[in-house]
């Protein structure tokens, strides 16, 4: 039984896939709801074939996308961003359906991933070359950016808004057409943002989006002449296959991987913004976010004071379904995540850490669990090792900078961490040794188009946001203008 989302515009619930202009394939896979376990809309289940013929189109597509000018590549974007704000509602609640983020999550959500729509459409017209000082007098040189060609997207379902125009939107802002494989848990949200995107006037083969087998439509992404690049943002273990399996062609592979960040408090902090932002960067998405503090380390002198502060802000957080009003914790996305969470919890404790809150499935049923909180995590353990991705604040004590440097090194992932200190030497000694592509100084929400998102390590390589975001999908071409000399000179 299809459970019926009540939108204001219910065309926007997409059961389709979007290739060349055209919504195709048969409704057959169900999408469910992680709050309630009901199916609320079914998508096709396509693979090889479908992602092939989206290929073709986007190929098709490019050389009159690509020729348009920035200012009329723009415009699209900018209407596309229209639309989506204009949905912002419908949107939301499709994401919360689908994905389990708390409706107001999920409406920050909408916002994000439209701002970068809106700041593509600005930078579209701000992609430049350059003429470089020439080694010849009769000859210039002379350096053009250009679109690089078909570019296939792979998204995760944790923002299964964001990720989406994270990609596409500086992909098509050059002058690029795409295929965008979503996530199999979240292709809803995607299908409406390319339903929105064709009532903006993109045109046909621009931007298509394929729902179904990952694997094979993955095979064709990385195997395919005309994609040049892989923009693959989920886990690093998939990142690193896709890798390999673009090899062979010598695609470009844009990764946005996993994280496990830590999150420093020292003595000097100011311990409630420490606390406010260990609440957001461990419970935003319910943990589920590839920057949230995977390990929290706290100076000796001011442990035991934060640990009853975030335990008392931790206790304040409502558990129930995201349309819930007041909800601050959804469900996990899966049951999946859900043995991940009472996995690393589990190993805790069995290596001596004690449950100071939580520890258990929340009495909601299904795949919500209890926000956490453990005190006395080492090194040793699962939840220092790995990425939790759940609701669980893992505590470890420190005594001096070099120390809780070296242990918040000690990760072969290297995407976001988190520093709380007020000494202004203290805090440019620490981020610039943390081997993060990201720093929050006294801060615990680092997200926003304007700055490069990525990671070094293990997190991949890529930066999405700001122009450098640009980069991706875009190529070089150097022409040496010669033969300038006067006739006869
Ligand atoms: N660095 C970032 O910006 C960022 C952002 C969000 C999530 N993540 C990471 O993503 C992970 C969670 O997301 P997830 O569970 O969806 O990750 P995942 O790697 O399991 O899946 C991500 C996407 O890859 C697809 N996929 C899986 N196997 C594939 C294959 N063989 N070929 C082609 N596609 C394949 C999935 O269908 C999905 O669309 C976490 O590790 C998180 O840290 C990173
Ligand atoms: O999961 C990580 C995503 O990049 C989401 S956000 O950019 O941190 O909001």
């Amino acid at each position: 039984m299809t459970e019926g989302l009540v939108l204001d515009d219910p065309s926007l619930l997409v059961e389709r896939c979007l290739i060349g202009g055209r919504f195709v394939g048969d409704p057959v896979e169900p999408v469910v709801d992680p709050a309630t376990g009901r199916t609320i809309a079914r998508v096709p289940r396509l693979g090889a074939e479908a992602a092939t013929a989206a290929v073709e189109q986007a190929q098709a597509a490019f050389p009159a996308w690509a020729a348009r000018t920035a200012k009329e590549r723009a415009t699209v974007l900018r209407a596309w961003f229209e639309q989506i704000r204009a949905h912002r509602a419908d949107l939301a609640l499709i994401l919360t359906s689908e994905q389990g983020k708390p409706l107001a999550e999920a409406l920050g959500e909408i916002d994000y991933a439209a701002a970068f729509v809106e700041y593509y459409a600005e930078e579209a017209k701000r992609v430049a070359g350059e003429t470089l000082a020439s080694h010849r007098a009769d000859a210039r040189i002379l350096v053009t950016r250009e679109p690089i060609g078909v570019i296939g997207a792979i998204t995760p379902w944790n923002f299964p808004a964001a990720m989406i125009t994270r990609k596409v939107a500086p992909a098509l802002a050059v002058g690029c057409t795409a295929l965008v494989k979503p996530a199999p848990e979240t292709p809803l949200t995607a299908l409406a943002l390319g339903e929105l995107a064709v009532r903006a006037g993109l045109p046909p083969g621009v931007l298509n989006i394929v729902t179904g087998d990952a694997a094979a439509i993955g095979a064709v992404m990385t195997g395919h002449p005309a994609v040049r690049v892989v923009s693959f943002t989920g886990s690093t273990e998939v990142g690193r296959r896709l890798m390999a399996q673009a090899a062979p062609t010598v695609k470009r592979v844009a990764l946005e991987l996993g994280g496990n960040a830590p999150f420093i408090v020292f003595d000097d902090a100011d311990l409630d913004a420490a606390v406010e932002g260990a609440i957001a960067a461990k419970f935003r998405n319910m943990g589920q976010t590839c920057v949230c503090a995977n390990r929290l380390y706290v100076q000796d002198a001011v442990h035991d004071a934060f640990a009853s502060r975030l335990a008392t802000a931790i206790e304040s957080l409502q558990v129930g379904p995201g349309t819930e009003p007041g909800v601050a914790q959804g469900p996990l996305i899966n049951a999946r995540a859900l043995a991940k969470v009472e996995a690393h919890v589990a190993d805790a404790v069995a290596g001596g850490a004690t449950v100071a809150l939580g520890g258990r499935r929340h009495p909601r049923g299904g795949t919500f669990y209890a926000p956490t909180l453990l005190i006395g995590a080492t090194p040793t353990m699962r939840i220092a090792r790995e990425e939790t991705f759940g609701p669980v604040a893992a505590l470890f004590r420190f005594t001096d900078e070099e120390e809780v440097i070296a242990q918040a090194n000690a990760s072969e992932t290297g995407l976001a961490a988190y520093v709380y200190t007020r000494d202004l030497g203290r805090a440019f000694r620490v981020s610039e040794a943390l081997e993060y592509g990201m720093v929050g100084l006294n801060t615990g929400l680092i997200s926003t188009e304007l700055a490069p998102f990525g990671g070094v390590k293990q997190s991949g390589h890529s930066r999405e946001g700001s122009h450098h975001g640009l980069e991706d999908y875009c190529t070089l071409k150097y022409v040496l203008v010669a033969g300038l000399r006067r006739a006869g000179g």
